[in-house]
């Protein structure tokens, strides 16, 4: 008899599944674990306090990100310099004694290959297609971009991964986001994420797995993939996923911890088979024409507060939702923004290059092309270029991309989480807007009473060279 039709999604959670129980509940496999400074140490001590031993130490990657300086780390004689905020010092040093104590893999804060966990893992080849990948942080999303199964966890559940390898779940519904046609010129991964999140909303992922599908993805390089991804969480989904392709194979090859030899030939082979079968049924479907998105900004405090570019900021009252209306009310007031006011009239005093979402080299590529041979306006009193990993800095400074910042009047810095949520000395001044490459636009997320604005790297670019929100399109060379 031939087998039922299942989607990617649910191939890889069968191939996880140690154990049902009767009220569906399942004892699921993971298969690699990555950890920050932020979630880890509670899960660490209880550990310690019990008496457990990490159950998989080698499956296990710990890198610390969110509350790393991104200036520089060492003095000139090659010591440390200290964290000046306590409780960040705090973290970084527990994970500094948690990783050796307990055996596990870590990148060290001043190692070249520190950055941003969802930056690293793929970059790695530690986060596989096919793959259970966890970790204590809602942005794990990101890894579908290569096919895994990735979701953010608590710190209970980081502690009982640590201990056991394993976790109690409850299979997620299937939602497919369908994708037709192909993108305009100028509009990126980014534009395309913020305006799926813009149609469904932000619960309107809620209880779902989201399989990204359509030809937008099989032409999308991994960096985009893991961009739209990224941002699965915003759309309210657990994760997002795309179908693991050649691109992503190449993408993969030879990385530090990607399987060698007959195993990469083995591994492939599985890969290869986790597509979603014909006749296979998503319990929810969004079609999404890509001729329809426009470069995209966000206007409110919500992933979901975008409209394009060329628009104009919405009136509460254009909403049909009451509470809708209510929270787009209290939105302007934060952002301090009038009703009908064009997007393009926004002025910004900061821009933001970076974040897990935004910070691997295609998007500093991106970025830097728009820049290249411009300076940011004399409006713009901040503006920083972070990338998302020590070997993305590399890069980029191989292709010379870091001497485009500096002379645009852009800061090069070390890598980190840093202005995406401001756990470290990188801080949006209250009351100032920051054309921002990262995920999340709530209240107070840049800074208390910052106001972020969030696109894509080429229209941050443009907002920095502009000195207001502007259709890159209108800077092309
Ligand atoms: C600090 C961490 C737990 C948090 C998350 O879970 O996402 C952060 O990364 C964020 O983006 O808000
Ligand atoms: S870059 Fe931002 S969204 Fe990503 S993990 Fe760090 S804080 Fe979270």
């Amino acid at each position: 008899m031939a087998s039922k039709p299942r989607t990617l999604y649910e191939k890889i959670w069968d191939a996880h599944v140690v154990e049902r129980q009767d009220d569906g509940t399942c004892l699921v496999y993971i298969d690699r674990h990555l950890v920050h400074e932020v979630t880890s140490p509670q899960a660490f001590e209880a550990l310690r306090v019990a008496g457990r031993k990490v159950r998989r130490p080698d499956l296990t990657l710990a890198v610390p990100d969110h509350n790393v300086p991104t200036t520089a780390r060492l003095a000139a004689d090659g010591s440390r310099l200290p964290i000046a905020d306590p409780q960040s010092a705090a973290q970084l040093a527990a994970l500094e004694k948690n990783a050796p104590e307990f055996g596990i893999r870590y990148i060290d804060a001043v190692a070249r290959e520190q950055g941003i966990v969802h930056v690293v893992g793929p970059e790695q080849g530690f986060s596989l297609p096919g793959a259970t990948i966890v970790c204590g942080d809602s942005h794990t999303a990101a890894h579908g971009g290569i096919g895994a199964l990735a979701f953010g966890i608590g710190t209970s559940e980081v502690e009982h991964v640590l201990a056991t390898q394993t976790l109690l779940l409850r299979q997620s519904k299937s939602m497919e986001v369908r994708v037709e046609g192909a993108l305009s010129p100028g509009v990126t991964p980014k534009d395309l994420i913020l305006h799926i999140i813009g149609v469904i909303g932000t619960a309107g992922g809620t209880g779902h797995v989201i399989e990204y599908r359509g030809e937008v993805f099989e032409k999308m390089s991994v960096e985009g993939r893991l961009t739209v991804c990224n941002m699965s969480i915003e759309g309210g989904a657990r994760a997002g996923i795309i179908a693991p392709d050649e691109t992503v194979f190449r993408y993969l090859k030879g990385r530090p911890y990607s399987p060698k030899g007959e195993d990469w030939d083995r591994a492939v082979e599985w890969w290869r088979s986790l597509a979603t079968d014909d006749g296979a049924v998503f319990d929810k479907s969004v079609v999404i024409h890509a001729s329809d998105i426009e470069p995209t900004v966000s206007w409110g405090t919500s992933p979901e507060d975008v409209v394009a570019i060329g628009d104009t900021v919405p009136s509460p009252d254009s909403f049909a939702d009451p509470s809708k209306q209510d929270a787009a009310r209290k939105s302007l007031d934060y952002m301090g923004l009038e009703p009908g006011t064009p997007l393009e009239d926004v002025t910004i005093e900061n821009v933001f290059i970076g974040s897990c979402t935004n910070s691997r080299i295609e998007d500093l590529r991106a970025a830097a092309a728009v820049l290249n041979g411009r300076t940011k306006a004399a409006n713009v009193r901040w503006a920083i270029a972070v990338p998302g990993s020590g070997l993305v800095k590399k890069q980029a400074e191989d292709e010379g991309l870091d001497r485009i910042f500096t002379d645009a009047g852009f800061e090069w810095r070390e890598p980190g989480c840093s202005a995406c949520l401001a756990m470290n000395p990188d801080k949006v001044p209250p009351g100032e807007r920051c054309a921002s490459t990262s995920n999340r636009n709530f209240v107070g997320r840049q800074g208390p009473g910052a106001r972020t604005h969030l696109m894509s790297p080429a229209m941050a670019a443009a907002a920095a060279v502009a000195g207001h929100l502007v259709d890159v399109r209108k800077l092309a060379p």
